[in-house]
């Protein structure tokens, strides 16, 4: 078996910054690299020739998802210095011919990409009849926060046709390693890579995997697993920014520094103080939950204290936010416990039983449902609805990535204006 190809993605929007993160990829051991289409709408053709300047021997793939006017720009990527150009493999018969009509002249090859095809197998069959020379098993972005994996996709087609298979899709050392075993012969990575911070050890591991899949063991993780994982590597703030600043609770302080909790919410909805409920919520919880407690928007009587504290701990939960009053807070600090409230008080109210446990409530102005998902850090608390929990995850970890790789290029030397180009995307 031939080597596996490494195609570092450049799905980024700044051409200044496109070609170094390209040669550290390289470095990692990045064999072909891809103008990715968010640079090629951002940047044209500019961005394939500067970077077939910059890389005179490599592969450079422009990833032109080309729809219509195949022989138009087929030409237009070749003649810019792409020696690979992409396809839409949905794109009518016509076009797919006309393209590779273009790149047989122009000397190129033309790479199909599956993304949202309804039967990848006849469709890769029909691209192999019509001179396609890569198909490129490709689960979009957006699919994958979802959940869609691009190895599954791969895995469909493995098999059914003899041209080179790529792959491409959301992937890690682990899936890329997958990948491999499934048959792939060009492994496309993009977000893993280019939003590292460490961008030569990310494309490093990567090239590991693909050289030996099995030293990368498969993850198997429930849902619920993958969805704690994921929020425990992010922020708070990443999350409300993977949700277009939605989601965030008002008014929430953390009583402790340093601790985070996140956790399917438990919702309690008390009245006056009232912390029989609040204290019955803990025996219901399952460890990993987090306690959400409306005290009907008073804060100045505490439905919630350091004995419920110590048993909410006990019992695994991970961290308590109340629309409301606390007390005990020296001791609840102590006990450095992830919990955040809107005041503190030294009176409580009493143990009525007046309230309702798993009712949706409202938190410091958001919806809460029991299920729906939160986090909650030193910035404070925001709540994902637990339908969109994986996908808002997932994006939240790009948000993180992305930021990871903009830190790096400020401690380079660079300002935030500067990488974001802030000046030149002003909204017009
Ligand atoms: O074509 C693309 C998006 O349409 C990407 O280049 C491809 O999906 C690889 O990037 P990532 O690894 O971040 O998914």
């Amino acid at each position: 078996m031939t080597r596996p190809k490494l195609q570092v993605a450049l799905d980024i929007l700044e051409l200044h910054r496109a070609a170094q993160i390209a040669r550290e990829a390289v470095a990692g051991g990045a064999d072909w690299i891809e103008v990715g289409t968010p640079l090629i709408k951002s940047e044209g053709m500019a961005a394939v020739r500067e970077l077939r300047e910059a890389f005179p021997d490599h592969e450079i793939v422009a990833d032109m998802k080309i729809a219509d006017t195949g022989t138009m720009e087929v030409e237009m990527a070749a003649r810019a210095g792409a020696s690979i150009v992409c396809v839409l493999a949905d794109a009518d018969d016509t076009v797919i011919a006309e393209s590779v009509r273009a790149a047989r002249l122009y000397g190129v090859r033309i790479m199909a990409d599956l993304i949202n095809v309804a039967d990848p197998v006849r469709r890769a069959q029909e691209l192999e009849g019509l001179g396609v020379d890569i198909v490129n098993a490709h689960v979009g972005i957006d699919q994958q926060m979802i959940g869609k994996s691009s190895v599954d996709l791969l895995r469909s087609i493995a098999g059914e046709v003899s041209i080179p298979l790529a792959v491409a899709g959301g992937l890690d050392a682990s899936t890329a390693a997958q990948a491999v075993a499934a048959g792939a012969d060009i492994v496309i990575v993009g977000g893993w890579i280019v939003k590292a911070r460490d961008v030569e050890g990310s494309a490093q591991k990567i090239r590991a995997a693909l050289d030996d899949p099995s030293l990368v063991p498969p993850e198997k993780k429930s849902l619920d697993e993958e969805i704690r994982a994921l929020l425990t590597a992010v922020s708070a703030p990443n999350v409300t920014d993977a949700m277009h600043r939605k989601g965030a609770m008002n008014g929430l302080f953390p009583l402790t520094m340093g601790v985070k909790a996140v956790g399917p919410a438990v919702t309690v909805q008390t009245f006056g103080g009232d912390w029989a409920k609040p204290v019955e919520a803990i025996d219901l919880c399952r460890p990993g939950d987090i306690l959400v407690i409306n005290n009907d928007g008073r804060t100045e009587i505490a439905p919630w204290g350091e004995l419920a504290t110590h048993s909410a701990k006990n019992q695994g939960i991970s961290g308590v936010v109340i629309d409301g009053a606390v007390r005990d807070v020296d001791d609840i600090r102590a006990m450095k416990y992830p919990l955040f409230a809107r005041a503190c008080v030294p009176n409580a109210g009493e143990a009525k039983g007046f309230g309702e446990i798993n009712a949706e409530i409202t938190c410091c102005g958001q919806q809460v449902r029991p299920g729906d998902w939160i986090i909650a850090d030193e910035s404070g608390a925001v709540v994902i609805p637990k339908e969109r929990a994986y996908e808002v995850a997932r994006r939240a970890l790009e948000v993180k990535k992305m930021e990871d790789r903009v830190r790096e290029e400020i401690e380079r030397g660079s300002t935030l204006a500067q990488v974001q180009e802030l000046y030149k995307w002003e909204k017009r």
